[in-house]
């Protein structure tokens, strides 16, 4: 079983985040597996976690890597081979969907199209009082800034404010658990961005824990508290966004989760001898090791000596700029403040100012 870290703290921006005191986790999965009719290998091979009350967790990988099995057999849409979900003690297993108190928002919403939108919400309370219903539902749109609109159709609103219609009719049936998957693929960039960000306030006002699954790296690390990286099955690492990106468990982890530079180096206690000269290391090694350098932790000096760097491409970003470096047969990358940029063919030495991570041997695949 993978190695799990402590939630608290959680996200770094916690301004909208109610610390709680950790108690039992609420999801616990133990060594789910699961393999469809003629495949050669495992779409989920022996994953576990615990989920706990009021967590965001985000399970992100590349296409295929089992990210949405893992959520369809927690909805009860599929059935594990081995292993089992508990929630709340409740071995829900070999439960139905309808009997896990788990909700789920699609990818694609669906909203029913001849319900006004205060219907949509009410059509999920059943488990109030019906003259109770209306009021309540105005409650949950008002507080995604949808009041104004609880009489409109969902097709004359935006895709954003229908993702947000769907999310509230999902939470109004008050779910001990809510499932995303890929919730915001359908809508673009900027209304991407906000909408996480709304809805990570929304989830933590109201306590709301939530697994969701994403291939996109930087919605796991604004969404969620803890982020579960998978591949080919394998849930590889779990921990806080901060500890993923700084400290991941190898270079598929270190790659996935943004630019990084794997150097190959023969690290004696708390640094190493690597071609970019001695680099501190985040945790002592001994011998042949790979590291890991963010590319922001790459300070680039100009200079002519015969084993410099030379830029061959450049990115302006905003507030700074994205370098590609070629020395000898290897590429780097490194992101430095836009004051004084470096021009393509400029000649500059590759010096680390921060501590490189070490990354641990690969394990072998066990299936
Ligand atoms: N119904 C199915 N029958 C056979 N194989 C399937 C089925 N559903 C998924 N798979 C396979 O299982 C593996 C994991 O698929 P899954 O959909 O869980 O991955 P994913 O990480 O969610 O990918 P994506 O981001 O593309 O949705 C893939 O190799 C996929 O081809």
């Amino acid at each position: 079983m993978l190695e799990e870290t402590s939630i608290y703290p959680m996200n770094q921006d916690t301004d909208d985040t109610q610390q709680r005191p950790p108690m039992g986790p609420l999801l616990s999965i133990s060594s789910l597996s699961k393999q469809y009719p003629r495949t050669q290998a495992r779409a989920v091979n022996d994953v576990s976690f615990n989920l706990y009350s009021g967590e965001i967790l985000a399970l992100l990988g590349p296409s295929g890597c089992g990210k949405t099995t893992t959520l369809r057999m927690l909805a009860g849409f599929e059935t594990p081979d081995t292993g089992s979900i508990h929630l709340k003690d409740r071995d829900i297993t070999s439960l139905p969907p309808q009997k896990r108190h788990i909700g789920m928002v699609f990818q694609d919403y669906a909203l029913f199209p001849h319900m006004t939108l205060a219907e949509n919400v009410t059509f999920a309370m059943q488990q109030i009082a019906r003259d109770q219903r209306y009021t309540k539902a105005l409650e949950w749109l008002e507080l995604v800034g949808l009041g104004d609109l609880a009489d409109r159709f969902p097709e004359e609103l935006s895709g954003g404010q229908q993702q947000r219609v769907a999310l509230v009719r999902t939470l109004a049936a008050e779910p001990e658990l809510v499932l995303l998957d890929e919730p915001f693929s359908n809508l673009d960039a900027g209304l991407r961005e906000r909408t996480r960000k709304e809805m990570r306030r929304l989830f933590k006002k109201t306590g709301t824990s939530v697994v969701l699954v994403t291939h996109d790296q930087a919605e796991a690390m604004t969404m969620a508290d803890r982020i579960g990286v998978m591949k080919d099955g394998d849930l590889l690492q779990l921990g806080p966004p901060q500890q993923v990106y700084r400290e991941p468990a190898n270079a598929f982890v270190a790659e996935f989760l943004g630019h990084t530079n794997l150097l190959e180096a023969q690290a004696s206690g708390e640094s190493a001898a690597t071609p970019l000269g001695q680099v501190d290391l985040n945790a002592p090694a001994e011998g042949r090791v790979t590291l890991s350098l963010r590319p922001e932790h790459l300070a680039l000096v100009p200079s002519d000596d015969s084993d410099s760097a030379t830029v061959v491409d450049r990115e302006f970003r905003g507030h700074d700029y994205f370098y590609v470096l070629q020395r000898g047969e290897q590429r780097y990358c490194a992101i430095v403040p836009n004051h004084e940029p470096l021009e393509v063919g400029d000649r500059v030495r590759l010096k680390a100012h921060r501590q490189a991570s070490v990354l641990p041997a690969e394990q072998q695949r066990k299936h």
